[in-house]
């Protein structure tokens, strides 16, 4: 099993979090892991997001920390060296496709066509971001691919929350779904881990139901 195979299986939901703030890294991912979402994705969007990768893969042993919006090959390098074990893009490009063979960090690419799918897969990389879920097609288009790409395993994300999540987790093709819902910047400002604690505990819930 390759590592983005059993990231993608140890929760439901991978949270998809923004922080502006290096000092909130360390006890959110205690929030998520006590609440049953030890996979944490952190994107790199803030300028603190490679510093709060390196605090959380430091400190918190029991969350496995990626980086998310990760557009160009020295966004993996960079992911890699903070310490970093999976890496998430919102779509695919050449250059990323070569960098991440062989890379240090596990890639997660993003697909949101038959042919982008097809075309990753063909590139040894069966296991995909379906981006942005709600927008590209939701659950629908997801059963349209299973038919003819069965082999083809998503992470939905994009448009997904508690309402949502469990009607792509009961579609054969999903893996997980990840969202932005389970960490709230209101709750991340006002430093809400018992919060977030509870949305984290509640998705982790999910594929029971
Ligand atoms: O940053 C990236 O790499 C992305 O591709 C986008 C994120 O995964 C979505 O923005 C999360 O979607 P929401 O849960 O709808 O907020």
């Amino acid at each position: 099993m390759t590592l983005i195979e059993k990231v993608l299986h140890l929760a439901p939901v991978i949270p998809v979090v923004v922080i502006e703030d290096p000092a909130h890294a360390v006890p959110l991912a205690r929030a998520l892991v006590a609440g049953g979402l030890p996979v944490i994705e952190v994107t790199l969007r803030t300028a603190a997001a490679l510093e709060a990768v390196r605090a959380i893969a430091d400190q918190v042993p029991d969350a496995i920390v990626g980086t998310g919006t990760v557009r160009r090959p020295a966004d993996l390098d960079a992911s890699a060296k903070a310490g970093a074990r999976f890496a998430v893009s919102p779509g695919a490009s050449p250059d990323l496709v070569a960098a991440a063979r062989g890379h240090a960090v596990g890639w997660l690419p993003g697909a949101a066509t038959a042919s982008e799918a097809m075309t990753l897969a063909e590139q040894g990389f069966g296991f995909q971001k379906f981006f942005p879920a709600e927008a590209a097609g939701g659950t629908a288009l997801l059963r349209s691919l299973h038919g003819p790409l069965p082999e083809i395993r998503f992470c939905a994300t994009g448009g997904i929350g508690l309402g949502n999540a469990v009607d792509y987790l009961a579609t054969p093709n999903v893996a997980c779904v990840g969202g932005s819902w389970v960490t709230p910047a209101g709750l991340m400002r006002a430093g809400d881990w018992a919060g977030i604690e509870r949305l984290a505990r509640e998705a982790a819930a999910l594929r029971a139901g």
